[in-house]
């Protein structure tokens, strides 16, 4: 088949099927202003890349567009751990690369999986979708003053679909009202999401359109064939391509040793213990080990409110020693602008694991990433 857009044309490894780019087609092209597409199906069968095609064709046509990312252990535009609402104004010509973005709204869920607290990561998702219906969902008044700020949202989800992944399918359904529901089907059946709309008792739910695709790939025997992705090391890759935007963008950086080496002699932030909350978020530690529990992790930085229930996560940071009883302090890396951490006063730990790679530095005493840093003991 012809490549039907320059993104495709971009794309040499992804295949966009007819059934694909009709789908996209007709959710951009729908009678609604800004239509907003649910994104499911099962694991591997192609939701990141079938939305972020939609993305491109809604770009096409609309200034920006919003992207609510559910699925925490492959984000799409984020380290991952976070849930996020991203605004997107630039068509990303290569399916293939990932990119970094600063998301528009932000929570630090810390674990790559939602079955470690349904509830939270449920509540967190029920919050993006409700900030992206105050700021970005038009009401009657602005429309009918021509000032239309309403933008399309898509929204990408995991592709736990059995058990409690299921029942969290629902859930954000239930809490969402999508105007489209794209299912990616595969030709193993029983993996599939039930056919309807699953989540609904309603027998006829004319409010929403429930579109069934198939994954795009299929053998001679109409059999799927699936690409199985290497997530840690996705994740790993993910985690060290947030933290590079700690050097110079103009700095070359070939190897990875290079990266952690460089990481290494960078001058890290120190934040005082005394002036921030430290939260465990899945675990319980003892008083007396928090500090040494944090060393060499990965944090969520966060802003307490008091008018907002969830703490915001700016970025995340790597906390590079520890200085507990004799300083007071903690030594933090992170890409995060110093303008933007002069608000922070939350470190959020839960279990989002340092690459290998990076605690490895040459002539660095692992797991401490210095040379010159007593270890907290
Ligand atoms: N249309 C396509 N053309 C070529 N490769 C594809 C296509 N769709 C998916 N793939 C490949 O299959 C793999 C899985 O795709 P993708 O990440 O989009 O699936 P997913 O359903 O989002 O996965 P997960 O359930 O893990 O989140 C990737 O390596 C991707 O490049």
């Amino acid at each position: 088949m012809a490549p039907d857009s320059e993104s495709d044309r971009s794309s040499p490894d992804i295949f966009i099927p007819d059934e694909w780019s009709n789908t996209a087609d007709a959710i951009a092209n729908c009678s609604v202003d800004s239509p907003i597409a649910f994104v499911c199906g099962p694991k591997n069968s192609g939701k990141t890349t079938f939305s972020r095609h939609l993305l491109n064709v809604l770009l096409q046509r609309h200034k920006k567009v919003a992207y609510l990312d559910t699925d925490v252990g492959q984000t799409e535009f984020t380290p991952p751990g976070l849930l996020s609402l991203t605004i997107v104004d630039k068509i990303t010509p290569d399916l293939t690369i990932p990119c970094l973005k600063t998301p528009e709204r932000c929570f630090f869920f810390g674990d790559i999986s939602s079955k470690r607290d349904p509830v939270i990561y449920l509540s967190y998702i029920s919050a993006l979708y409700d900030h992206y219906l105050k700021e970005y969902c038009t009401d009657n008044k602005t429309k009918f003053q021509g000032t239309t700020t309403s933008l399309p949202l898509v929204i990408n989800t995991p592709g736990w679909v059995k058990g409690i992944g299921y029942e969290l399918l629902v859930g954000m359904l239930k809490h969402m009202s999508p105007t489209h529901v794209v299912k990616i089907r595969i030709s193993s059946e029983s993996k599939n999401l039930p056919r309807g709309a699953f989540w609904s008792n309603e027998v006829n739910n004319d409010s929403v359109c429930v579109i069934e695709i198939n994954a795009a790939r299929q053998d001679h025997l109409k059999r799927s064939v699936l690409v199985q992705k290497d997530a840690r090391l996705l994740r790993d890759m993910r985690l060290m391509s947030y933290f590079r935007q700690c050097l110079p963008s103009d700095m070359t950086i070939s190897t990875l040793k290079e990266l952690t080496r460089e990481l290494c002699a960078l001058h890290p932030y120190e934040v005082k213990i005394s002036n921030v909350e430290i939260k465990h978020l899945h675990s319980q530690v003892p008083v007396s080990e928090i500090f040494g529990s944090l060393n060499a992790t990965i944090v969520g930085l966060a802003v307490s409110s008091v008018s907002e229930k969830w703490p915001q996560c700016v970025g995340l940071g790597i906390v590079r020693a520890v200085n507990g009883p004799s300083k007071g302090v903690i030594y933090v890396l992170t890409p995060v602008p110093q303008k933007v951490l002069e608000d922070v006063d939350l470190l959020l730990m839960g279990s989002i694991q340092t690459p290998t790679a990076l605690l490895l530095a040459p002539g660095c005493v692992s797991p401490y990433m210095s040379a010159n840093v007593v270890p907290y003991i």
